[in-house]
């Protein structure tokens, strides 16, 4: 990847990878904006950045979208240039130690719906729904990668007919069960993987998968996703999610959904639980394994570390070592540093008292009368 594209955007890094591109942070020499710029072979056929432009075109930059800046082709390679956005919510879930409360699930349900509905209504099913498709910028839940998306019109105004033998479009773990049939996909079936997204990060798992990957074919997982009951997959966790689930399962292929039943679950659920304890568009506090301290602020664990270890030099190099020290101005941690204080203090304590007992031992040694 060149550094400089089309002589405009800057590339920086790598910031994802999928399974036909990748996705670089870059910046708009021009404007100065930070972009993402997604890169992928012109060999991909059929090329799923094409139908990306055609979907990111049509949606407009509408909220919850990311804005399309740019695309063309560059040293055989096809590329968008959009809007850059934060991390995702599989990023976000590992952040949170894979725990989210039923108000944040809700939330993250009630914002899911919205964007759903929105793609639905430009008449694309997006067909590989899952937590990494959502990403966050401010308060906002955004929905990316549209190169599985397919136009469920045709001819303006007709539906596309229920086929079968389409082949498996999607991701095993989120996947609807008409997925698993290899059938076609509607509305129905971007529902129903949402539903999936949402038990996933209730529950922290997916009971149809197993830690034996090779148990992990799309078959078996399909069989698996069948025969487990909707009740089953919500147990512990209040009924509204297993209503959702079970009122998509009855929808009809060619049927529109009613998103306000949907959201006016999502919303009562907030409602009943505590909505203001909503942490996911906050930086998390992390415990940190490898130090003393105990929380870090920083997203980048390397610049925690520079920072304790600044810290401790510094306590190191200190001469006056007590807790209540004003020659440590700059040092916040004073509990650190009592602690360094206290560890040193009985190090020291020690040795003294190895040298007196060898000391004393010598004096007998060379008759001496020891009071
Ligand atoms: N606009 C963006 N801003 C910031 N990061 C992004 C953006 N778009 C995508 N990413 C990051 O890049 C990763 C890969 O992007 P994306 O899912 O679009 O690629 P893909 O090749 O279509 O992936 P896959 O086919 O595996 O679903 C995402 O999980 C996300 O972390």
């Amino acid at each position: 990847m060149e550094e400089l594209l089309a002589n405009r955007y800057q590339v920086q890094k790598l910031i994802g990878k999928g399974s036909f591109g990748s996705v670089y942070a870059a910046i708009d020499l021009k404007t100065k904006k930070k972009l993402a710029i997604k890169v992928e072979s012109v060999s991909v056929s059929p090329s799923p950045i094409e139908k990306e432009i055609l979907v990111l075109k049509k949606l407009n930059g509408q909220e919850g979208f990311p804005k399309l800046y740019s695309y063309g082709t560059y040293q055989e390679h096809n590329y968008i240039v959009m809007q850059r956005l934060g991390k995702s919510l599989s990023q976000i879930f590992k952040d949170f130690s894979h725990h989210f409360t039923i108000a944040e699930v809700a939330y993250l349900g009630w914002q899911m719906v919205k964007r759903i509905e929105n793609l639905h209504s430009m008449e694309f099913v997006h067909r590989d729904i899952k937590p990494s498709q959502f990403l966050v910028k401010g308060k906002n839940l955004y929905l990316v990668d549209f190169g599985s998306c397919k136009s469920f019109i045709y001819a303006s105004s007709f539906h596309i007919p229920m086929t079968e033998d389409i082949g498996f479009i999607g991701t095993h773990m989120f996947a609807s069960r008409n997925a698993h049939f290899k059938m076609q996909l509607s509305r129905r079936d971007d529902l129903e993987s949402m539903c999936y997204s949402l038990a996933y990060l209730l529950r922290g798992d997916l009971p149809w998968m197993e830690s034996d990957s090779s148990k992990n074919t799309e078959a078996k997982i399909g069989f698996r996703k069948i025969n487990y009951s909707t009740l089953a997959l919500f147990e512990n966790f209040p009924e509204e999610f297993s209503q959702v689930l079970t009122y998509i399962k009855g929808l009809n292929f060619y049927y529109c959904p009613d998103y306000i039943f949907i959201t006016n679950m999502f919303k009562n659920l907030l409602e009943k639980y505590n909505n203001n304890s909503i942490r996911l568009f906050k930086k998390p506090k992390t415990t940190c394994e490898t130090c003393s301290l105990k929380t870090y602020k920083h997203t980048d664990i390397k610049k925690h570390h520079e920072k304790v270890r600044r810290n401790t030099q510094k306590a190191e190099n200190c001469i006056c070592l007590t807790e209540e020290s004003s020659s440590l101005p700059e040092f916040k941690n004073r509990q650190q540093v009592s602690d360094k204080i206290e560890a040193n203090a009985s190090e020291i304590l020690i040795v003294k008292t190895q040298k007196r007992i060898s000391e004393i031992i010598k004096d007998q040694e060379e008759g001496c009368n020891i009071f």
